[in-house]
């Protein structure tokens, strides 16, 4: 498939509640394919599960592009391009948190009206966050890339390269990246509707889990925990 580049036009807000939400406006008033949405400060940043999400002003990366025609595994591509910037000790924890030293890194929230065509690919990078400017709860879980606020727009810039080229990608080499990085595997975990072991990823991007009796299950979308750890907070 062919590149196509993401972060022209480009929006950068000194302040902005969600860089999601401004986007989404943007990709329903007609926006092309990968407009991009920035932001110093992000005050209501939205996380999944009706979670919010944290971003301390000038060292976390906001960013929110709009997508048309996005591919059926956006959640994973977004996961292996953030990866791709975290570096090689980089895990995923499917679908698509992106943990460093068992720490999430890194938010990604993607959102969309498949009937008109378009998602929104919203990322929230913690570049240069310091635990202590989080709020205290999610200390215990949150990781930084440690790097110092001079980065976040050079680590804008690689992650937009590594976001144009996995988009691109055939889904074998996403599906091998992501398997390389696999976080969870032969970890014991649990979800919504149960708990077992997981064992890979599908071919068609899901998580294969086996039951205590056996039997494997393939979950197409939704949060999992590891078993042994608390449930990961909203950084
Ligand atoms: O719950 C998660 O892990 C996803 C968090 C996604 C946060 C990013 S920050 C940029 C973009 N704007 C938002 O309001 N949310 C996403």
């Amino acid at each position: 498939m062919a590149v196509r580049r993401l972060g022209r036009p480009r929006l950068h807000l000194r302040e902005v509640d969600s860089t999601n939400r401004r986007a989404r406006e943007l990709a329903a008033a007609g926006a092309a394919h990968g407009t991009l949405v920035t932001a110093t400060a992000q005050t209501a940043g939205r996380g999944r599960q009706g979670r919010s999400w944290s971003a301390p002003a000038g060292r976390a990366l906001v960013l929110s592009v709009v997508l048309r025609d996005p591919p059926a595994l956006l959640p994973l591509v977004a996961a292996a391009a953030v990866a791709e910037l975290a570096g090689d000790s980089a895990l995923v924890k499917w679908p698509n948190d992106v943990l460093v030293d068992g720490r999430k890194v890194a938010g990604i929230l993607a959102e969309g009206r498949p009937q008109e065509s378009w998602a929104v690919l919203g990322i929230g990078v913690n570049v240069a966050v310091r635990m202590d400017d989080l709020p205290a709860g999610l200390r215990g879980t949150a990781g930084t890339l440690g790097l110092e606020p001079g980065d976040v727009e050079p680590c804008l810039q690689r992650l937009l390269c590594a976001l144009e080229r996995w988009l691109a990608a055939p889904r074998d080499e996403l599906l091998a990246a992501l398997r390389a990085r696999d976080a969870l595997a032969n970890r014991e975990v649990r979800w919504d509707g149960g708990a077992g072991t997981a064992r890979g990823i599908d071919d068609g991007g899901r998580l294969v889990v086996q039951r205590a009796d056996g039997e494997r299950v393939a979950l197409e979308a939704g949060e999992v925990h590891l078993a042994s750890g608390p449930p990961p907070g909203d950084a």
